[in-house]
């Protein structure tokens, strides 16, 4: 039988990803929490990952070398990239949202937008017919506009605590947020039936959510 590979997300999805795979009952060594490898093989369970940045994976899945990838919808919004949806994980809620200094109108004339989601945020304001010049950041966003470099944000919101504590405001919810199973449209033709195991089997675990 021929090995999947599977793009995983380090950073705060790595965790929940892992277990939902254990659950699933993937048998997954602890070298995945314990090692910096970045190429895991489990040989037992046919499978091999693949430990990527998470805006990446998408990446990595669009050009075949991993099969399957595990991406926020967030990602996907951003990237979009020639791969399929295959399920909801349900993990790592989240949205994404307009946010900026409480009682503060946005500049009349080409209002300054900071994010980490350029394609989002420009096409959210396109429909809403506002014309906006779009700043890239890649972190630490809720500082753009304390520091003056924005009139607004677009950015996950999770708890709401990083907006609450830098004393920012939600204006408008954009999008909901989960983790979602995606594939390579030709590994999907290929690898049907192991591709097909896998999704049952998480489906599974996540319909129990
Ligand atoms: N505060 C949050 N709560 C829940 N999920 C989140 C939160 N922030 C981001 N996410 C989800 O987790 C994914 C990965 O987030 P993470 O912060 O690990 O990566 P990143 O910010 O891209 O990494 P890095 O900080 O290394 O650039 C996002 O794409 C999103 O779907
Ligand atoms: O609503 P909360 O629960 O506070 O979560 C939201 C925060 O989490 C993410 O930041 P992250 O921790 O990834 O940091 P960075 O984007 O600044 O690197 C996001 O960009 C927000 O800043």
């Amino acid at each position: 039988m021929s090995d999947l590979t599977i793009a995983m997300p380090k950073g705060r999805i790595f965790e929940e990803a892992l277990e939902l795979l254990r659950q699933a009952g993937y048998n997954l060594p602890p070298e995945f929490e314990e090692s910096r490898k970045l190429i895991i093989e489990v040989p037992e369970e046919n499978l091999r990952f693949i430990l990527a940045k998470p805006m990446d994976v998408p990446t990595y899945v669009e050009h075949g070398v991993a099969d399957l990838g595990i991406a926020g919808k967030d990602v996907m919004l951003e990237e979009e990239r020639n791969v399929y949806e295959l399920l909801d994980l349900k993990i790592s809620h989240c949205y994404l949202a307009v946010a900026g200094l409480p009682n503060t109108k946005m500049n009349d004339v080409a209002p300054k937008i900071a994010t980490k989601y350029p394609v989002v945020a420009s096409s959210y304001f396109r429909e809403q017919g506002e014309q906006v010049e779009i700043i890239k950041l890649n972190g630490s966003i809720e500082l753009a506009p304390l520091i003056g470099l924005a009139d607004r944000i677009v950015d996950i919101v999770s708890s709401g605590r990083t907006l609450k504590e830098n004393g920012l405001v939600e204006y408008e919810k954009i999008v909901p947020i989960t983790s979602r199973l995606i594939v390579n449209p030709v590994s999907y033709r290929m690898k049907d039936e192991r591709i097909q195991e896998l999704v049952d089997r998480l489906e599974s675990v996540v319909s129990q959510y």
